[in-house]
């Protein structure tokens, strides 16, 4: 990781035209993510954490404040990016093999078709898949099918990785397996990344910095650095440390949600 913030938005602000009226979600966001770093973002339901990844992707440009990746401004929507979802939303018609491969029929790749397919594969296998690369999606269980999302998100090898609460929907052993799946992706094809979390147990696990977002509309309100403890076990999430970091954060979502008030904020 280096010091050169790859993603660097700064001062954002957003209002979304509704039917009903304007809608204001974000109001002076800013967020910066190190080459090599992993950022989580956490905060109150509905207060604009997608919208943030939107911006990073380049799907949509904000009223206000500038959003660069590598310096360069982001201007309409970047195909070096790898994005997953709570839902993997993979194509039956494919095999796992081919979901995997499908970033590449869209993304200009120099890879040959055989080197596509071995770096598919390579993928799969690094995160417990050999074997399920011509299973159909439906053969798969809910945490093996967002273990093929997230090979599909990498095989382009993108600048900026975004997870917009990929683990969500599992349940909590198959979670917990995935954040370690994660760690070991992590040293094998370092990436850039961003993500989007309801668990504050996985985004000190996961992540090198945690940014609480306020309330919507949503500002920067808090930002944790996590310390570096080497390669991370599980066993890390119950030490001392581990809870006062979250008991810190627990309280900045209180505060986001309006539940304490922010005098207590104060670090
Ligand atoms: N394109 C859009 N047009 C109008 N309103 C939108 C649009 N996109 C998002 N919103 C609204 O903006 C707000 C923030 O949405 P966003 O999805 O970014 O929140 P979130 O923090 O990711 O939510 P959650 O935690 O529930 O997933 C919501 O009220 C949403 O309804």
């Amino acid at each position: 990781m280096t010091d050169d913030p790859l993603i660097d938005i700064r001062g954002v602000r957003h209002t979304f035209r509704t039917a009903s009226g304007p809608l204001k979600v974000l109001d002076g966001l800013d967020l910066s993510v190190p080459e090599g770093g992993f950022v989580a973002v956490v905060g109150p339901s509905g207060c604009g954490k997608s919208t943030l990844t939107r911006l990073v992707a380049g799907l949509m440009i904000p009223d206000e404040g500038t959003v660069r990746v590598h310096g360069a401004p982001v201007t309409g929507p970047r195909s070096n990016v790898g994005m997953a979802f709570q839902n993997p939303v993979l194509l039956e018609w494919r095999s796992i093999l081919d979901n995997v491969l499908l970033p590449l029929e869209i993304v200009p790749t120099k890879l040959s078709k055989p080197e596509r397919e071995a770096r598919a594969r390579r993928l799969l296998a690094l995160v417990g898949l050999e074997g399920f690369e011509n299973k159909r999606p439906s053969e798969l269980s809910g945490g093996m099918k967002q273990r093929a999302s997230l090979c599909r998100a990498l095989i382009h090898q993108p600048e900026v990785l975004i997870l917009d609460e990929p683990f969500g929907a599992l349940d909590a052993f198959t979670r917990e397996d995935l954040w370690q799946t994660m760690h070991r992706v992590k040293e094998e094809e370092p990436f850039t990344g961003v993500l989007i979390t309801h668990d504050l147990r996985e985004s000190i696990f996961l992540a090198d910095r945690v940014v609480v977002l306020s309330g919507r509309p949503a500002r920067t309100q808090f930002t944790l650095e996590v310390p570096d403890t080497g390669r991370r076990t599980l066993d890390h999430l119950y030490t001392p440390e581990a809870a006062e970091m979250l008991n810190t954060l627990r309280h900045q979502i209180e505060i986001a949600q309006g539940r304490a008030p922010a005098a207590q904020a104060a670090e």
